[in-house]
């Protein structure tokens, strides 16, 4: 196929093209936020049920249980720890076996912290021994302090741990040990426990480093968050009610006030991730949010009536205007934004960025774009009133942001119409092959798409969302991850009306898994990078700014293409997706008189059902050559491929 491209380019790439969908499943406690204990803070469990213990053990002969402590750390912390031990005992304490694991590294600096009181008062004094205990019972890291047995009310310990030794698995327990100088039976109460390793960037409270900086090298430009369902409220789950949705002012602020949620996909969220911990990180990974509300509609049951939605309205706005937008560009007027807080901040006047300054963040964040719900198809017929309420009182606030709606594309009808949709579709790697002109037919009248989740998840058209005997994909493969390629390089080509575009979802615990398959999976201490992701990466990370035209695709086939133009570079960028099983003969004419005798190569390849897994995680890795280009480039696709060819010409 010989494949004549434009010298003239028909329209700029939006540099926020591809980008990342997070929420907490199977990803955020115990993944990317770098918390190393599970169930720290006995958050949103009953005393005295199973699962108020989980992931904690007692040590030779400690007793310990979780109790409604009557004078509680802090109102969103009701439940604590209470442990008793011999009196004069060395060895008894308790046990917590982090998320399937805790990951050992000599190198790094541990810090650990927790808070504890005596229920009575004693003269004695009770030494806390800290450690970092393998399964085998080798101690990796220890340290130590005292207690006095006076200490009736909450004291803060803060330790530093450094391993002597890095441990060959992540098969490790953090490990309090009590031990009385009396010899009387000595009870203690213990809450709110944490153990950090370094962070990305060193931010406190921040994100797991090997993740997070897995995440940068895909190239993000955005970062969609919190949901997908996470935002929502399921109430089949434990009764839930909308007072378990996502709220960002329960993430704000101390540990010790964030009174954590059952998520949506069956565990606590700690909400240690929270919404300044977001914001930190898309700044420092350099990406904006796409920031989503929720919009009154709970999965799979009721939406709230118009008539309930302000108080809901007002705190998006809080979210909203939790000092973001007035960015640094000073989209927003300070004066509006002190307007807002004055009139509308429950919180009583405060000057704009005050809360932000207080959490150690004086400059603004940058925020463009906010969702209205997520999957609102699903609450067609109250979306309207919702949509318009939200998006009107919004825009009165913050003229400048971008709203997205979650509905289906022009069904219902919506006032005002909406900046721009998001779509999801999770299918076969063959329906996104053909598919790649989806877009091709809409309308150019202003309307804007946002993809907001999509991958090919299951081999079987009719069980989609079955198991994996059904067809269901565990990890993305060589066929899935190239017929995505096809999609994308039809995505790229509309990026006159698709601005962004994210894979769904983003990160799974191996250990824990609500969902597959995803972009990046990881245990305690290792990340596999999946096919999907390097095609995500090889999309995201060779961005032209504008698209060239060429000879279009066979629509019926397997293979496709995409190119693009790096002005500063004077680069061509061709990508080219075979999500066939057969080699494709491809020649590009290019328009330039002056083109490079030797341009790169960037091409993933492998088998059909090829995946990277823990057990191989590099399987399949992107390979980059030189290759020789000229006014005619001929290149031979690879079967299942992702190809992405650079030459400078001019
Ligand atoms: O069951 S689904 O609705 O398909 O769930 C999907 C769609 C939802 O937005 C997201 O949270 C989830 C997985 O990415």
């Amino acid at each position: 196929t010989t494949v004549s491209v434009s010298a003239t380019a028909s329209h700029a790439i939006p540099t926020t093209l591809f980008g990342q969908m997070f929420e907490d499943i199977n990803s955020g406690d115990g993944g990317l936020y770098a918390e190393m204990l599970q169930n720290r803070a006995f958050q949103q469990v009953t005393p005295g049920t199973s699962d108020a213990l989980d992931f904690w053990s007692a040590i030779a002969g400690a007793n310990i249980a979780v109790i409604a402590d009557p004078k509680p750390v802090s109102d969103a912390l009701p439940n604590s720890l209470q442990v008793s031990v011999p009196g004069k005992s060395t060895t008894a304490g308790f046990a917590n076996s982090g998320f399937w694991g805790i990951n050992v590294n000599s190198s790094w600096t541990y810090t650990a912290s927790f808070y504890y009181k005596f229920p009575t008062s004693s003269s004695q004094s009770v030494k806390f021994t800290v450690e970092l205990r393998s399964a085998s019972g080798k101690t990796l890291a220890s340290s130590a302090t005292t207690a006095s047995g006076t200490a009736t009310t909450w004291k803060q310990v803060q330790l530093t741990l450094k391993p002597t030794t890095s441990a060959p698995d992540v098969n490790n327990q953090f490990v309090v040990l009590v031990q009385p100088s009396g010899s009387a039976t000595t009870t203690v109460d213990f809450a709110m426990f944490s153990l950090f390793p370094p962070t990305f960037k060193g931010r406190s409270n921040g994100m797991r480093m090997d993740i997070a900086e897995t995440l940068v090298e895909m190239g993000p430009k955005f970062f969609r968050f919190p949901g997908g369902n996470n935002l929502e409220v399921r109430p089949s789950c434990r009764g839930q009610t909308t007072a378990t949705r996502w709220q960002w002012n329960a993430t704000v602020g101390s540990l010790l006030d964030r009174p954590g949620r059952v998520g949506d996909w069956g565990y606590v969220n700690t909400d240690g991730l929270g919404l300044l911990e977001y914001l930190q990180f898309f700044e420092d990974a350099d990406m904006e949010p796409i920031m989503a509300v929720w919009s009154g509609y709970s999965l799979g049951g009721t939406s709230l009536p118009e008539n309930e939605l302000a108080p809901y309205i007002q705190q998006s706005i809080d979210q909203a205007c939790y000092d973001l937008c007035c960015s640094a560009s000073g989209h927003l007027s300070l004066y509006a934004l002190d307007q807002l807080h004055y009139s509308r901040s429950s919180q009583g006047y405060r000057s704009p960025g005050a809360l932000r300054a207080s959490l150690g963040h004086p400059e603004p964040f940058t925020l463009n774009y906010v969702e209205i719900g997520n999957e609102d198809f699903f609450a067609a017929d109250t979306y309207p009133y919702r949509f318009q309420d939200f998006v009107g009182n919004l825009s009165k606030a913050f003229p400048q942001l971008t709203f997205i709606a979650t509905s289906d594309v022009g069904d219902p009808t919506l006032t005002p119409t909406p900046q721009a949709y998001d779509v999801h579709v999770y299918q076969t790697p063959g329906w996104f092959a053909q598919n790649v002109f989806s877009y091709d037919s809409f309308a150019r009248d202003g309307q804007k798409y946002f993809e907001g989740e999509y991958a090919a998840i299951s081999t079987n058209a009719n069980d989609l969302f079955g198991t994996p005997s059904d067809g269901r994909l565990t990890f993305p493969t060589m066929q899935s991850s190239s017929g995505e390629a096809a999609f994308m390089t039809g995505l790229e080509r509309n990026s006159d009306i698709v601005f962004a575009a994210s894979y769904a979802p983003l990160l799974q615990h191996v250990n824990s898994t609500q969902w597959t398959p995803d972009l990046v999976s990881f245990d305690a201490g290792s990340v596999v990078r999946s096919t999907s992701f390097y095609t995500q990466k090889l999309f995201a990370t060779n961005q032209g700014d504008e698209f060239m035209p060429s000879t279009l695709p066979n629509q019926n086939g397997t293979v496709f293409w995409s190119i693009s133009r790096l002005t500063s570079t004077l680069e061509v960028i061709i990508k080219i997706a075979n999500s066939g099983n057969s080699s494709a003969q491809l020649a590009f004419a290019l328009p330039f008189s002056d083109v490079a005798s030797s341009g790169t190569l960037q091409l993933l390849t492998g088998a059909e059902t090829a995946s990277n897994t823990p057990e191989a995680p590099n399987t399949v890795v992107p390979k980059t050559s030189t290759i020789t280009t000229g006014k005619t480039i001929d290149y031979t696709a690879p079967a299942f491929s992702v190809s992405i060819i650079r030459v400078v010409a001019s």
